[in-house]
């Protein structure tokens, strides 16, 4: 969306960015209460050139009114929904309520302490035309099964130090990012928590991937090697899903071995390690369908 000003392209965007709101269900007859708790940003592509080249403000919707829109949206929402479904619902909004409004991005991030993260993250035209992505932001996982993590057969040449080994920790803390395939606001399924369900089932797709069979557990002869299947797992089982990226470092835990000039004070066997967080590896990737758009 690039305008010509002055002789310049200019292109341009607004928005509020980590407005925090919580809300709570309570339903009446069994007394389940419900909570979410989300952040989101907004970023609103709308014509209010003139605020910028002009001093003239008058087609600028105030960043402060979009936060306020945030919280009476969320009062507005009587049943429980996704935070996808959220974002989509304030997207509309925007798009339709004002003239200047072409295009909105809400950005939606569930928010959980001490554990991973939901995001969403939707584009929606004032035609009613959608993207949709969600993601999963810093699920930790880590395997200390005997044998099932190694790394062999790599490149080795002057520069090269690590050993090649068949049994060692393998961690990472995985950062997806999925798109849907429903590319408008009518198409999405009608259930509101259809997404947040969905997200579920990912997650649990992804760690089942990683960890293999609860029993026998599953090899891992690299990251890659396991970022692969754990792609694959993803687009195999759900066919709304159209491509995944997956951002997988390799969180390094180095084996204690301590001695002094006179004796071993930590003698390594596979059970004592120093656990790194910088520097890492990073392994990333994306896999999507022949047809898809990402
Ligand atoms: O699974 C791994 N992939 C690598 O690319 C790599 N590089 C490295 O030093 N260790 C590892 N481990």
């Amino acid at each position: 969306m690039a305008t010509k000003v002055e002789g310049f392209n200019f292109e341009q965007r607004h928005g509020k960015a980590r407005v925090r709101v919580a809300r709570v269900w309570r339903n009446k007859s069994d007394n389940i209460h419900s909570m979410v708790e989300w952040n989101v940003s907004i970023s609103l592509l709308s014509d209010c050139v003139s605020s910028y080249v002009r001093d003239d403000n008058s087609d600028i919707v105030a960043t402060d009114t979009m936060k306020n829109t945030v919280y009476v949206k969320a009062k507005e929402c009587s049943e429980q929904l996704s935070a996808e479904n959220f974002a989509i619902l304030l997207a509309r909004h925007f798009t339709s309520f004002y003239k200047q409004v072409t295009t909105a991005i809400p950005h939606d991030h569930g928010f959980k302490l001490g554990s991973e993260k939901h995001t969403a993250e939707v584009t929606v035209q004032k035609s009613g035309v959608l993207k949709l992505t969600s993601g999963i932001e810093g699920l930790s996982v880590l395997k200390t099964t005997q044998g099932k993590s190694g790394f062999e057969g790599f490149i080795r040449d002057q520069y090269t130090a690590l050993p090649e080994t068949r049994e060692r920790m393998l961690a990472t803390e995985v950062t997806a990012l999925w798109r849907y395939s429903y590319e408008s606001v009518s198409s999405i399924p009608r259930n509101p928590l259809y997404f947040t369900e969905r997200y579920l089932d990912v997650k649990k797709s992804l760690a089942n991937t990683f960890f293999g069979p609860p029993k026998e557990g599953v090899y891992s002869a690299s990251v890659q090697g396991t970022l692969f299947q754990m792609a694959k797992a993803v687009l195999n089982r759900f066919p709304d899903i159209s491509s995944i990226q997956l951002k997988m470092p390799n969180i390094h835990f180095l084996p204690v071995n301590i001695s002094s000039k006179e004796n071993t004070i930590v003698k390594f066997n596979d059970d004592v390690f120093l656990p790194t967080d910088e520097p890492h590896g990073s392994i990333e990737a994306s896999l999507s369908r022949f047809w898809s758009k990402m």
